[in-house]
């Protein structure tokens, strides 16, 4: 499990460690693990230009300290330091000592730089990059340098995710002690590149802000039928999905339930000749979904319209006694007093649109803070929330981590796809995960999905449900 921590937390892991350690130890073991980073990437330090962008704050004494390495190690290292009356002392010496110099000309330096280290601002930084940074970036851009970002990117929010200006977009980031959300949660994510993480011997609380599932986590949770299994025990998901209107949804929900270990799929809806057109194995009901037979989960809503027939499906649904996910049409027509009201895990599925309507704000608001979004939903709605987007995150009812998918991919953005995830997820609560594990190894594999599917070229829906088995082998390896 990759886990990330908030600034405050990790202020006070410092401010402990910081009381056990002499002076300036710690900034010398994330100066040490960066340079180190730095000669990785540019694999031959001797000779290569190195220019450090360095701000007020101990961000820029990391980038100072770790320059000096390089320096020792024959780089030719320059400063631009863009707060000169505030850069830290202790780095400017250490970094002169080893021949570096300051520089004169900030943006001749940079455009001669084969690598650059973004040490503007760190965890103590707030908004968008200042005037004078942003001015540098064109610069830096155009240089081609590989772009190295000290701890984070400097002018994303180290808390949330959000970019709130311009920021540095980073080909590498060396980060301390542990990942920070805004390194896991897009936009800020995608500014970071490839990150690397640096022990430098923080204590952190047990239990993270957020958590990222890794290969091994997932392939712990997948469900495996036994010698003993039958259907009934693998889970039997129904689905109460499509109209007349919108036959493909129903579909879709079906081909991602197909694939996804359920030991069988009941259909209910006006959708039946179509699913059973495509999927013969489905299992068709006419009557409402309190009559189809046993089920071990629901998934509601994907394609569902609004008419009177709609509404009642999911009034019946949402009665079930079983574990429920609600899509798409069935976020908006469900009684929020219902959804609150239930006993048996719920699990609510919507993009930030749909967030944003449940919620009684504006989408650019749950857009430019999901993770706030998120955790506030799953607490009004007493449900787990997944919450589509680039990086799609999942929250229980109870608090507790947010679980933040990596495998997120643009392919996924195309028509039908999240009822494919739908069906997905929905069979996994049938198999007896957690909403919060449904959720989170559905959006993981689904995620693979698209991007094994996709090998580079668009794909539609259909191609991520049939690429789903390919994400399962490929994650029990
Ligand atoms: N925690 C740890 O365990 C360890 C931490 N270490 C390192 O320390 C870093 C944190 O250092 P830090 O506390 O000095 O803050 P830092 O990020 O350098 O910002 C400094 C000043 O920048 C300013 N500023 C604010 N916003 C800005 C903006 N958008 N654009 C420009 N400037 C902006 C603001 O001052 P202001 O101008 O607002 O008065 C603020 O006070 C951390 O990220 C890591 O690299 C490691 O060395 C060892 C282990
Ligand atoms: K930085």
């Amino acid at each position: 499990m990759r886990t990330a921590f908030g600034v405050e937390t990790v202020r006070t892991a410092e401010r402990e460690l910081m009381a056990r350690l002499p002076e300036g130890a710690l900034m010398q073991r994330a100066a040490a693990g960066l340079a180190a980073a730095c000669a990785e990437l540019l694999g031959r330090v001797y000779g290569k230009r190195v220019v450090l962008l360095v701000g007020g704050g101990d961000n820029g004494g990391d980038a100072l300290y770790a320059g000096a390495r390089l320096a020792r190690r024959g780089a030719g290292v320059t400063a631009v330091l863009l707060a000169p009356e505030r850069a830290h002392e202790g780095g400017l010496k250490a970094l002169r000592a080893a021949g570096g110099r300051v520089s004169a000309a900030a943006e001749r330096d940079i455009a001669g730089a084969d690598l650059v280290l973004d040490g503007i601002v760190g965890i103590g930084g707030k908004g968008g990059l200042r005037p004078a940074a942003a001015q540098l970036m064109g610069a830096v851009r155009e240089s081609g340098a590989l772009v190295v970002a000290v701890d984070l990117p400097s002018g994303v929010e180290a808390d949330t995710g959000e970019v709130l200006g311009d920021a540095v977009r980073a080909d590498a980031t060396v980060t301390f002690g542990t990942y920070k959300p805004g390194l896991l949660i897009d936009p800020a994510r995608e500014r970071a590149g490839a990150v690397r993480l640096i022990d430098i011997g923080l204590g952190l609380p047990a239990v993270p802000e957020l958590e990222a599932l890794q290969y091994a986590d997932v392939a712990a949770l997948l469900p495996v039928p036994g010698a003993s299994s039958d259907k009934y025990r693998r889970g039997v998901v129904g689905i109460a999905a499509g109209s007349a209107r919108y036959p493909g949804a129903a579909v879709l929900a079906v081909a991602g339930a197909l694939r996804s270990g359920a030991g069988a799929v009941r259909y209910v809806g006006p959708a039946a000749d179509a699913v059973i057109a495509r999927f013969p194995e489905a299992l068709v009901h006419a009557g409402p979904p309190s009559r189809a037979g046993r089920v071990q989960a629901w998934v509601v809503g994907p394609g569902l319209g609004d008419d009177a027939h709609g509404r009642e499906q999911l009034r019946d649904v949402l009665a079930a006694d079983v574990p429920v996910l609600v899509d798409a049409d069935g976020l908006r027509l469900a009684d929020p007093e219902v959804v609150r009201a239930r006993t048996a895990p719920t699990l609510l599925t919507p993009h930030a649109g749909e967030a944003a309507a449940l919620l009684g704000v504006e989408r650019s608001e749950v857009e430019a803070g999901r993770l706030a979004a998120v955790r506030r939903l799953a607490a009004e709605y007493r449900a787990a929330v997944l919450l589509k987007g680039a990086t799609t995150l999942v929250a229980g009812p109870e608090g507790g981590p947010v679980r933040v998918n990596p495998t997120g991919t643009s392919w996924l953005a195309t028509a039908g796809s999240g009822d494919v995830l739908a069906g997905l997820a929905g069979a996994l609560l049938a198999a007896g995960l957690t909403a919060v594990d449904a959720g989170s190894v559905g959006a993981y594999l689904h995620g693979l999905a698209a991007r094994l599917a996709a090998q580079g070229a668009p794909v539609g829906a259909q191609d991520v449900a049939a690429a789903i088995p390919a994400a399962w082998r490929d994650v029990r390896g």
